[in-house]
């Protein structure tokens, strides 16, 4: 079985999949997919050349990611270019490393896909698990893990579907309003209902 697990920016996915690696269940994650796939001699950056100009490449040639972000977290058009450059990439390189993970014998894999819902990529996977946050709580994690100021927060999370949109599109739910704790306990329970462990 293959579970999508998805959310909002700094909603806590990142932090439920090191969880479920710890349950030595795999975890396949897009958004470090989606770095690889973007480095120097891949075609997506080559794309993004292109497409973006040498403003969003470094003194080292790399992407400056930071660049990019200001660009595409403020401009929808623009980040609709991105996505199509990234994402078809992206999408393949999951399939295949779960496919991997399922013929080593894991009976499950997780997909953890940021934009599982907003991208209509369902059909990837068998259930979905989504980790919604209140607001000021997904601002406040966000300003605080990345330093952004208010306006690159603000707009990071207006990019993405409203995370109350996405509770109604999801199988599960799990609320990380609370300690680290509460998510562990949280999990487990989600877990032991669907027979994972
Ligand atoms: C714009 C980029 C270079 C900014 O890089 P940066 O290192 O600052 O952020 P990072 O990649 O770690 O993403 C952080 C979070 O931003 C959100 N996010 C990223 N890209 C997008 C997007 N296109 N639309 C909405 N939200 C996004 C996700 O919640 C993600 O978890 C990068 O996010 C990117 O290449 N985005 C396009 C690819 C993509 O959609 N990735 C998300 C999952 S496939
Ligand atoms: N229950 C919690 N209590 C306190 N801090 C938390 C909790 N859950 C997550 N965090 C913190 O909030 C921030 C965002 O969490 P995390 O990085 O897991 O989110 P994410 O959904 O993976 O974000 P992104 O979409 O940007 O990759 C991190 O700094 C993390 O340590």
């Amino acid at each position: 079985m293959i579970i999508g697990l998805t959310g909002g920016i700094a909603s806590g996915k990142s932090t439920v999949s090191n969880l479920l690696r710890s349950y030595n269940i795999p975890v396949v994650d897009a958004d470090l997919i989606a770095r690889q796939v973007v480095e120097q001699g891949q075609p997506a950056y080559v794309k993004i050349v292109e497409n973006f100009g040498i403003e969003v490449i470094d003194e080292e040639k790399n992407l400056d990611r930071k660049k990019l972000g200001s660009v595409i977290f403020n401009d929808s058009a623009k980040r609709k270019v991105l996505n199509e450059i990234v994402h078809p990439a992206v999408r393949h390189e999951m399939k295949s490393q779960a496919a991997h993970y399922l013929n080593d014998g894991f009976s499950h894999v997780v997909m953890d896909i940021p934009l599982l819902f907003e991208s209509d990529l369902t059909h990837m996977v068998d259930r979905t698990l989504l980790i919604f946050v209140d607001d000021e709580v997904q601002f406040s994690r966000l300003v605080m893990r990345d330093q952004f100021t208010e306006d690159e927060a603000r707009s990071r999370i207006a990019s993405q579907m409203p995370l109350k949109d996405k509770v109604k599109l999801a199988d599960a739910v799990i609320t990380n309003n609370g300690s680290l704790e509460e998510l562990k306990v949280k999990l487990e329970a989600q877990l032991k209902e669907w027979n994972i462990i």
